[in-house]
């Protein structure tokens, strides 16, 4: 898929079909027997309310001409507890049919939530994160109604259709034929619109993901926009993406709009018909119509076009939802392109040896980021990583984990090709720090302990200890127990790096990949830190990507990458000696520090 963006709209990957409403019936089948308990609820109260007519009309066609006051009152007292039932099942109706929605809707929620934890990074550098948040919790949200009352409403409506028919029909064979008469009408309108509204409704779900796509971003880099005083620029993209949003929505609501009425002319006109053809059909004496089997009729007619009128709004809210459905499944099927290969193999405890063999990597097709990169670290070597920005150092370490598919070649550790092993074996012998080293809400001790769950409260202060961290931790009020936000705000970019140093640390590994792990900690942390560092560092293999080469000097072999390939490889003294790459960032980086303390 080609990079998406707030302003650009996302395509559907597969277009709907039935299959994915099939789909949705496999989160419903658990429930089943729930939603039938409720169906036969509803089916009784719809056959009791559909008596009221029919008693009315032998009180006005019998008992009241035979002045029969008994059967009034025993047929009032009947339908006073009819309408007792009736409300009871009501109220169990919308707890059971409230319960089982929500039910639905975590299930679904957790099943993208689930999935998204396994997709690949490729996934997340594609799209904004903004566009994946509303559908795990809006487009979910959105299945609400649906799930609770609609399929429960909609099955039990058209049995209620099935009594009125059939009450209708046993009144009155003529009249009912009328009032049939204006479903074909019905249907044809609904046949056309049906195209206009899915693709209606699917624009507006576009809308209102960009938009949520530029409100996440705009949160995100609100520091920046202040800094730059954007908020004027911002307020327009807002308010641009917004009027879109509106627009879509009402243009999908404004066909929605189309339906309702239609439904009311026609009932209103069948109604008319039904009491204009009665009324004469009376005057003429037609057998089988009296003033009761009109007045019951009408009853009928009213309570015909009621569940209409509600199957008509399910297939709405369908259509609706079938445009979240199409993102919340696509996700769910989005596929897991780094993923275990079948038979793979559980990686054996890692010793240390890296290798590269002719390494080809892109991040987009046909744009090659690193091409036939081969190199070897020998278990306990500590490989730097340098070169200019964008060289490409960053994705080697990345591939080192699996991050990424390659395009070809190989990575093998201790002679294992890592295609082959397991994901997650693999991963957790590694401790890995990367360039934005995140912070998660919680307590300092939390976040450390986030590289191994296991880890007593001694193993991480130890850790802690190591990158140089205990000290400023507990110069904060509550020590490691001190509560930090999302993306660590109340901490300066050093101690983030220090949090995320000592939780690379934690697991223990055998192969440490540090990327730009000093860069923000002051010269004297760093001195210190290194010290630390280099006693750790001993039996692991470790790759560090490193701006400033003082820290990398004594590495045991320093890769020189740029436009995507090694270009020099070498401890400090042979790349010095070959005075290539290497030797002038270095000298040039010399001299800078020394006109800048002179
Ligand atoms: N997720 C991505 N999708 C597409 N291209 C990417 C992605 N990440 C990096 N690139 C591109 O790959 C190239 C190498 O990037 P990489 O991050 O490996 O560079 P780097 O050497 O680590 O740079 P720096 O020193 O700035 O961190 C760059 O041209 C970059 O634009």
């Amino acid at each position: 898929m080609a990079r998406n963006k707030y302003d650009i709209d996302e395509t559907l990957q597969s277009e709907f079909s039935f299959e994915q409403l099939k789909r949705l019936y496999s989160y419903i089948k658990p429930h089943r027997k729930d939603m039938i308990f409720t169906i036969i609820l509803m089916v009784i109260s719809s056959a009791l309310s559909m008596f009221t007519p029919r008693i009315l009309m032998t009180i006005m066609d019998d008992y009241i001409p035979n002045k029969n006051i008994r059967g009034i009152v025993t047929i009032s007292l009947l339908l006073l507890l009819f309408n007792l039932i009736i409300v009871v099942f009501l109220r169990m109706k919308i707890h059971i049919t409230t319960r089982l929605g929500q039910n639905i809707i975590h299930q679904i929620r957790s099943d993208i939530f689930n999935h998204l934890q396994e997709l690949p990074f490729s996934y997340y550098d594609d799209r904004p994160h903004g566009k994946i948040q509303v559908r795990v919790v809006n487009y979910v949200n959105s299945l609400s109604d649906l799930l609770s009352n609609g399929i429960v409403n909609t099955i039990t409506d058209l049995f209620s259709l099935f009594f009125i028919v059939a009450f209708m029909l046993s009144i009155n064979i003529r009249l009912s034929l009328i009032c049939l008469l204006g479903l074909p009408v019905l249907m044809a309108l609904i046949f056309i619109i049906k195209k206009k509204q899915r693709v209606a409704w699917q624009i507006s779900s576009n809308k209102s993901s960009n938009l949520n796509a530029y409100i996440a971003e705009s949160i995100n880099g609100i520091r920046v926009t202040q800094s730059f005083v954007r908020e004027q620029e911002n307020i327009k993209i807002f308010n641009s993406l917004s009027n879109n949003y509106s627009k879509a929505w009402m243009n999908a609501v404004r066909l929605n709009f189309l339906l309702w009425p239609a439904i009311d002319n026609i009932s209103t006109l069948t109604t008319a018909a039904v009491y204009t053809l009665g009324v004469a059909w009376i005057d003429n004496q037609i057998p089988g119509i009296t003033i009761g089997v009109l007045i019951a009729f009408t009853g009928y007619i009213g309570r015909f076009w009621a569940p209409i009128n509600t199957l008509a709004s399910f297939y709405n809210s369908l259509l609706t939802a079938i445009s979240y459905l199409e993102r919340i499944m696509e996700t769910i099927d989005e596929p897991v392109l780094v993923k275990d290969m079948e038979g793979a193999a559980a990686m054996p405890p890692i010793k240390g040896t890296v290798e590269f063999k002719d390494v080809c990597f892109s991040y987009e097709d046909g744009i090659r980021i690193l091409n036939k990169v081969s190199f070897k670290a020998n278990q306990g070597e500590s490989f730097a990583i340098v070169g200019p920005t964008g060289a490409g150092k960053t994705t080697i370490i990345n591939l080192i984990s699996r991050f990424y598919n390659l395009d070809s070649g190989e990575i093998l550790i201790d002679g294992i090709d890592i295609s082959k092993a397991t994901i997650k074996s693999l991963r957790k012998q590694m401790g890995v720090m990367l360039q934005d080293s995140f912070i998660f809400s919680g307590t300092i001790m939390d976040n450390i302990r986030y590289g191994n769950m296991e880890a007593t409260d001694e193993q991480v202060m130890t850790a802690a200890k190591t990158v140089c961290a205990h000290d400023f931790i507990m110069g904060l009020e509550n020590g490691y127990y001190t509560e930090v936000n999302e993306r660590g705000s109340r901490l300066s970019a050093g101690q983030r790096q220090l949090i995320s140093f000592a939780r690379a640390l934690l697991a223990d590994p055998k192969i440490l990949i540090l990327d730009e792990a000093t860069s923000s900690i002051d010269t004297e942390t760093e001195i210190l830190l290194q010290e630390g560092l280099s006693k750790l560092l001993v039996g692991r293999t470790s790759f560090i990507i490193a701006h400033r080469l003082s820290t990398i000097k004594n590495s045991s072999c320093i890769l020189y990458v740029d436009g995507g390939s090694i270009q020099e490889m070498g401890n400090h003294e042979e790349l010095m000696k070959l005075k290539g790459n290497y030797h002038d960032l270095f000298v040039s980086q010399y001299e800078f520090l020394n006109e800048s303390t002179k």
